[in-house]
Formats: structure tokens, C-alpha cells, sequence
């Protein structure tokens, strides 16, 4: 069976700038995997060109046996991507269930108008109410966004992402910004998300609920893979280590959840 995705020796320059050096990877239909690596490794721009908001210079990226190369990123979210942003941007004269609402129209449109049109028909409600009960957020759904605390935002931007259905979803740092509780609670969400049957993949410096939630790490350092498999074999790798020991990531915050996940500041 064809991987869900397939990073085929994929390079990415800006000008003289190599931000990704012919990485390849997989995700596997139900996977739950992390992206990391230190600052600059890649990441957001390894996301970008699986969506198709950056194009890839070298190489192939293949959505369930499919070249999506060509495609531009609405007809990749069609054909089941979803992007969740590290920055998180509702509309904030509508309500929480409206903004979910709406992204579930706009699985039918490109035009945000009629997506719009779409809200508050019986079916997006009733999925947007749905969706909000699956990230913990139902209590919220009349309220604006405007006046929500980062970590509802955050949960507001998973649903808003997950209405449009998707095959596989991207989350780029989700728990950036969030205190400890309110991380660890996110990421369950995260783990429940995956475990009711979406393929995730998971960009995140907060490196213990890495290790907690994730099933496999593809590991980035200067753009290019310096590691992959099994979390703890992973964190154990001198390579990795030194990666990030080099850098200036693993701060005490990030270093502290690496006692249960095996790798020392
Ligand atoms: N649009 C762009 N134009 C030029 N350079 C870029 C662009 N986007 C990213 N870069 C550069 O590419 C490299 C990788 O950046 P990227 O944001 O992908 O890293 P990252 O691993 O996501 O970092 P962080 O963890 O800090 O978010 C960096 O050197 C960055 O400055």
C-alpha cells in the first residue's frame, strides 16, 4: 500500500539559501508524527511545500500514491491537506462556531464569500458543534474569538483545520505559547484526534509531548534529515543530540521533558 504521504528527495532554495537539502520521508495512513529539529532546521518550510504555499526547487511530494507537485494549494487541501498555522487568525467578528462552520463550508468553494453563505446552514452547524466538542471547545461556541484566551485559539485553529475533513493534517506548533497544563491538555487532544483515525503530522519544539503523543520523528538539522524512527532511539542519537546541544532550543523548558523521553541537556 501506497504511504499517505511521500517527501521524495525534496530540496528547497531561496536564492543562495538552501532551506531544505533533498530530504525524504513517509507517513503512513494513521500515523502520528513529529517534524523536529532546532531553529531554522526546516521545518515550517518542509510544511509549506507539502501544502504548496512554497515549491519545491528539487524532488517530489506524493499525496496517497499521487504527484501533487503541480497542484496549487486549494486543490491540495481539496485532495486532503490541511494546514494548521503556528499563528492563529479567526475571524473575530463571528463566533467560535461560526469560524468553524465556515471553514467547513469552504470545503466547497474557494471563495470565502460563499463559504460564508454557507454558515449557519444546518449541516456545517451541526458539524462546527461537533468539531468544537472534539477539541474540548463546545462551551465556547457563541462567543468571539477576540476576547478567547490563547489556549481556546489554539483548539479554535485544530477544528477549524479538521473541518475541512482532511486525509492527513498539519499542525505547525501547536503548544507554542501555551503554559505547561494547557499544553499537555492540547496535546492529548492531539493523541485522541489521531487515535479516532487522522493522520497527523506534528511540528513542535515542546519536545516532551513530542515524545509522549508521537509514534515516529523525522528529525531536521540546516535542512536536512539527520534522523528518523522509533522517539526514544531517536533522542538517544548522538547526532540529534548534538544538534540540538549545539543550538540554542533546548532552553531548560524544553530540556525538562526529555527525563521521561531519554535525552539530557
Ligand atoms: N520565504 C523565505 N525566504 C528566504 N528564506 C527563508 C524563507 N522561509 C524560510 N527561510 C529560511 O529557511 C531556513 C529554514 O526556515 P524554517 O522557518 O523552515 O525553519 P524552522 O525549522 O521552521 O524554524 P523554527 O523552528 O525557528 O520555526 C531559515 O534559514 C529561514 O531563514
Amino acid at each position: 500500500m501506497n504511504p499517505l504521504l511521500k517527501v521524495d528527495g525534496v530540496t528547497v532554495r531561496f536564492g543562495g539559501l538552501t532551506a531544505i537539502d533533498n530530504v525524504s520521508f513517509e507517513v503512513h495512513q494513521g500515523e502520528l508524527l513529529g517534524l523536529i529539529g532546532p531553529n531554522g532546521a526546516g521545518k515550517t518550510t518542509m510544511l509549506r511545500s507539502i501544502t504548496g504555499v512554497v515549491r519545491v526547487t528539487e524532488g517530489k511530494v506524493e499525496l496517497a500514491g499521487e504527484d501533487i507537485n503541480a497542484l496549487p494549494t486549494h486543490k491540495r487541501i481539496q485532495k486532503g491537506l490541511s494546514l494548521s498555522q503556528q499563528l492563529v487568525r479567526p475571524f473575530r467578528e463571528i463566533s467560535v462556531l461560526d469560524n468553524v462552520a465556515l471553514a467547513a463550508g469552504a470545503q466547497y468553494t474557494r471563495s470565502p464569500l460563499k463559504a460564508l453563505m454557507h454558515v449557519s446552514q444546518d449541516k456545517e452547524e451541526t458539524i462546527g458543534r461537533e468539531l468544537l466538542q472534539r477539541v474540548g471547545i463546545e462551551a465556547y461556541a457563541d462567543q468571539k474569538p477576540g476576547i478567547q484566551p490563547l489556549g481556546i485559539l489554539k483548539r479554535l485553529e485544530v477544528a477549524r483545520a479538521l473541518a475541512l475533513n482532511p486525509k492527513l493534517l498539519l499542525l505547525d506548533e501547536p503548544l507554542a505559547g501555551l503554559n505547561s497544563k494547557e499544553a499537555h491538555a492540547l496535546a492529548s487532544t492531539i493523541a485522541d484526534i489521531n487515535r479516532q483515525g487522522v493522520t497527523i503530522v506534528l511540528i513542535e519544539h515542546n519536545l516532551g509531548e513530542v515524545m509522549r503523543i508521537c509514534q515516529r520523528l523525522v528529525v531536521l538539522d540546516n535542512g536536512r534529515k539527520i534522523a528518523s524512527g522509533d522517539p526514544r532511539a531517536v533522542m538517544n542519537d548522538p547526532v540529534v543530540r548534538s544538534a540540538y546541544l549545539g543550538g540554542d532550543t533546548l532552553s531548560a523548558q524544553h530540556a525538562e521533558p526529555t527525563a521521561a523521553g531519554g535525552i539530557h541537556a
